[in-house]
């Protein structure tokens, strides 16, 4: 089975659950592998008050054996310790005395077509399952896809280069992207930093919130990941798709972006160079892919992050109940989440590239699929065009 991976659970529910399917047996998999992610994750300036509830951890519940893949489906499950706080409100079980329904749905959040599409009159049915709480079950996922790329010297980072108004140069930030984690807001430059988190004192201050931008890079993929031939294939296209598919994502882009559309092509394409028996490119401006493929430069992917749509400052909203127009359902929320959807970003990217390399080098094992790699790598040398 293809690689790839679905998650179940609901936000204050018992628990997030995942489940990795086409995982090659033999890979070396421990709890920290994942953990580590599931911690950056929980971090960024900007949070609410459920991140010092939660201490997410995974358990394995299938497909690992003493520290090794077995081939089978990597099933995960992270407890929610919130859960405690909402058993009643959350019962899988029929309850004598249900909680009110919510009727009030946000604007910009899922709750009012949810409700439209699946006949619910409580948005509570639509909230807990669109949470971003969902996130935490996709970065377990990222983790064992991460491991797997690792072992083949892929590595991928992140940085946020804007909250709000304020901005760093993004070509910095893909740069300096693997010191990220010593900040806060996880912008690699101290005093930038400290900007990004007085924007967010006082869009919080002004009961509103926040979004902005961030860059997943990633380091060491061989040329030829996805492929040209047909479109479902192309790996800039499931990259779009694994981004946009995290809650609030509006915009996505590779290399310069958007920014390129107003370039001349001499400004725009990386030009191929001889390098002592290796090819090298002249510049990174296309984000290390070319014609669906990755091109052997590092794969650069951004997005842009619209604010939280739950805020104190309510919006006006209609009561499904009443059709009486009124302010919108507020809860405890987060005011940016921007440092954080970039580590989910980076487990999305690492599914995408986790699962067209295991298209182009076989998926069984971790024996075959190394010996297909080193195979690869040496014809590309020997003809003298393996990517520096
Ligand atoms: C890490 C993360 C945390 C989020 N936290 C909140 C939050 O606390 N409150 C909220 O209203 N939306 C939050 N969101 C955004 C909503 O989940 C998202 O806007 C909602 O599911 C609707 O989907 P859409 O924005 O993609 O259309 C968060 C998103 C991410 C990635
Ligand atoms: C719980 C997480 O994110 C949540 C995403 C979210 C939303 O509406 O998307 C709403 C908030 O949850 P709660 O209602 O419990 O405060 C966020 O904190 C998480 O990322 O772990």
């Amino acid at each position: 089975m293809r690689f790839g991976f679905s998650t179940a659970g609901e936000s204050h529910g018992p628990g997030e659950v995942t489940l990795v399917h086409g995982v090659p047996a033999g890979l070396g998999l421990l709890a920290e592998d994942v953990d580590r992610d599931l911690a950056r994750r929980q971090q960024g300036y900007g949070r609410g008050g459920r991140q010092k509830i939660e201490k997410d951890k995974v358990e394995f519940l299938g497909g690992v054996r003493h520290g090794y893949t077995l081939g089978s489906p990597v099933a995960m499950l992270v407890r929610n310790r919130d859960y405690a706080n909402w058993e009643h409100r959350m019962s899988p079980a029929p309850v004598e005395d249900p909680p009110d329904p919510i009727t009030l749905p946000r604007p910009g959040h899922a709750d009012l077509a949810g409700m439209q599409k699946y006949a619910f009159d409580d948005l509570r049915n639509v909230l807990e399952r669109s949470s971003a709480r969902e996130t935490t079950a996709r970065v377990a996922a990222g983790g064992v896809a991460k491991k797997l790329l690792s072992d083949f010297g892929v590595e991928i980072h992140s940085a946020v280069y804007r909250i709000g108004t304020v901005a760093y140069p993004k070509e910095r930030a893909v740069v300096d992207a693997a010191r990220a984690d010593e900040s806060e807001v996880r912008c690699p430059d101290p005093e930038v930093s400290e900007r990004m988190k007085e924007e967010i004192d006082a869009a919080r201050y002004a009961r509103d919130a926040l979004g902005g931008e961030f860059v997943v890079v990633a380091h060491g993929c061989p040329p030829g990941l996805g492929s040209y031939v047909d479109w479902r294939d192309k790996v800039d296209a499931r990259l779009a798709a694994a981004i946009l598919s995290i809650n609030a994502m509006k915009g996505v882009e590779f290399g310069m972006g958007f920014g390129l559309a107003a370039k001349r092509s001499s400004e725009v394409q990386d030009e191929i160079l001889a390098e002592n028996g290796h090819l090298a490119r002249a510049s990174n401006r296309l984000g290390g892919i070319e014609g669906g493929m990755t091109n052997g430069e590092p794969v650069v992917v951004s997005a842009a992050m619209k604010p939280i749509s739950t805020i104190a400052k309510q919006l006006r909203t209609v009561d499904i109940s009443t059709g009486e127009e009124t302010k919108a359902f507020k809860e405890r929320a987060d005011s940016c989440a921007v440092p954080a959807a970039a580590v989910i970003g980076e487990s999305m990217v690492a599914v995408v590239l986790a699962e067209a390399f295991l298209e182009k080098f076989g998926a069984d094992n971790m024996t075959d699929i190394r010996a297909a790699h080193d195979s690869y790598a040496r014809r590309l040398a020997e003809a003298g065009v393996a990517a520096r």
